[in-house]
């Protein structure tokens, strides 16, 4: 499982070059953190990496990924739903009996510190706690690839830094994760940086 990216620059129609020459390879058991100032072109890339947009320049390969989910910055639940009931639905999707999907979506929830409100409702939440609740139901779906728009954007900095504290533990040897982001300590939660300034 993995995605290459060859020489990869990317513009809009005439506008200017965000980026060029940018080679890397992403792989299972890393968090690539994607920064670089604003307008650089991060959530260009990831429509990049996710093969939503085609880069204007290189090519990018992708192996093994059958299936992606994207976290935006604003979490979106079901309001009147329970927070666990967010993390079983893929699970149940998946075909496992409801008591099986509820221990696992606990023992998911325990790891991004939400045992807590597992049995709150969503729109009781936090803000910390509904992002992390994004990424616990992303990962209950194991996809191969997820995609992380700028988690931390709308939250203060005590309620982001639980966010990233939770993307420092989400290394998982079949996912590949990248998160965009202008947070220095949703960056420094990654293993790997991958900065647009040198490649601008
Ligand atoms: N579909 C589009 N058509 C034309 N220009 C676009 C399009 N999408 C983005 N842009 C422009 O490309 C540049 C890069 O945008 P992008 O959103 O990728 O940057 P970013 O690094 O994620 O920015 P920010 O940190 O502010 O979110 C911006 O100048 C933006 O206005």
């Amino acid at each position: 499982m993995r995605v290459d990216l060859d020489h990869v620059g990317h513009r809009y129609a005439d506008g200017p070059l965000l980026f060029h020459d940018l080679t890397a390879s992403l792989t299972p058991g890393h968090v690539y953190a994607l920064t670089g100032p604003s307008g650089a072109g991060k959530s260009t890339l990831l429509g990049i990496i996710a093969g939503w947009t085609t880069p204007a320049e290189g090519q990018v390969t992708r192996q093994g990924i059958d299936s992606m989910r994207w976290i935006f910055q604003n979490p979106h639940g079901v309001a009147q739903r329970t927070a666990i009931d967010h993390v079983s639905l893929p699970l149940l999707a998946k075909g496992l009996p409801r008591r099986e999907a509820e221990e696992q979506a606990r023992t998911l929830m325990d790891r991004f510190n939400l045992t807590r409100v597992a049995d709150r409702r969503f729109a009781e939440l936090s803000g910390g706690e509904a992002q992390r609740l994004m990424l616990a139901r992303a990962f209950a779906a194991q996809p191969s690839l997820m995609l992380v728009d700028e988690p931390t954007a709308q939250l203060d900095m005590h309620t982001a830094a639980t966010v990233s504290e939770s993307l420092s533990r989400i290394a998982r040897n079949d996912t590949i994760v990248v998160v965009s982001t202008h947070d220095p300590n949703t960056r420094d939660a990654c293993t790997d940086i991958i900065d647009l300034k040198n490649y601008q």
